[in-house]
């Protein structure tokens, strides 16, 4: 049981570690924060709720993981290399895409609610 409340503290300071750090993160969260007020404002389906949070969260999950391999890059080495360019811009990649396809999904639900 001690282990299980270890692990949940371990992850919550992470989380925590990426709000205190990471802008785009805070932004995402306003962004979410932002979409589930909009959605209790028009009240969206079941479906839709379904679609905004699995995109949402998607979003936030891929900065969090980007954010720790930065950290591993930069505790590897504070040299240039290309490959840590690589590394650092493929996980970066990985959360413009998310976070593309979470506007658009964002736009398809509320879109038709504005009109
Ligand atoms: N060691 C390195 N070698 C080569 N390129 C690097 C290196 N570190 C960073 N870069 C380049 O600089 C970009 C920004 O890296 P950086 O770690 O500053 O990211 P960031 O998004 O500004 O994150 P943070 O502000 O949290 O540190 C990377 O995407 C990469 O292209």
């Amino acid at each position: 049981m001690r282990r299980l409340i270890n692990s949940f503290r371990f992850a919550c300071n992470g989380i925590r570690y990426a709000i205190h750090t990471q802008q785009n993160f805070r932004i995402q969260l306003f962004f979410l924060a932002a979409a589930v007020s909009l959605g209790i404002c028009f009240q969206i389906s079941e479906i839709e709720w379904i679609a905004l949070i699995l995109t949402s969260s998607l979003v936030l999950i891929l900065e969090i993981v980007n954010t720790s391999i930065e950290r591993l890059v930069d505790f590897m080495t504070s040299e240039y290399h290309p490959k840590a360019e690589q590394v650092k811009d493929t996980a970066a990649g990985a959360v413009l895409i998310a976070s593309i396809m979470s506007v658009i999904i964002g736009l398809i639900i509320f879109i038709p609610y504005i009109f």
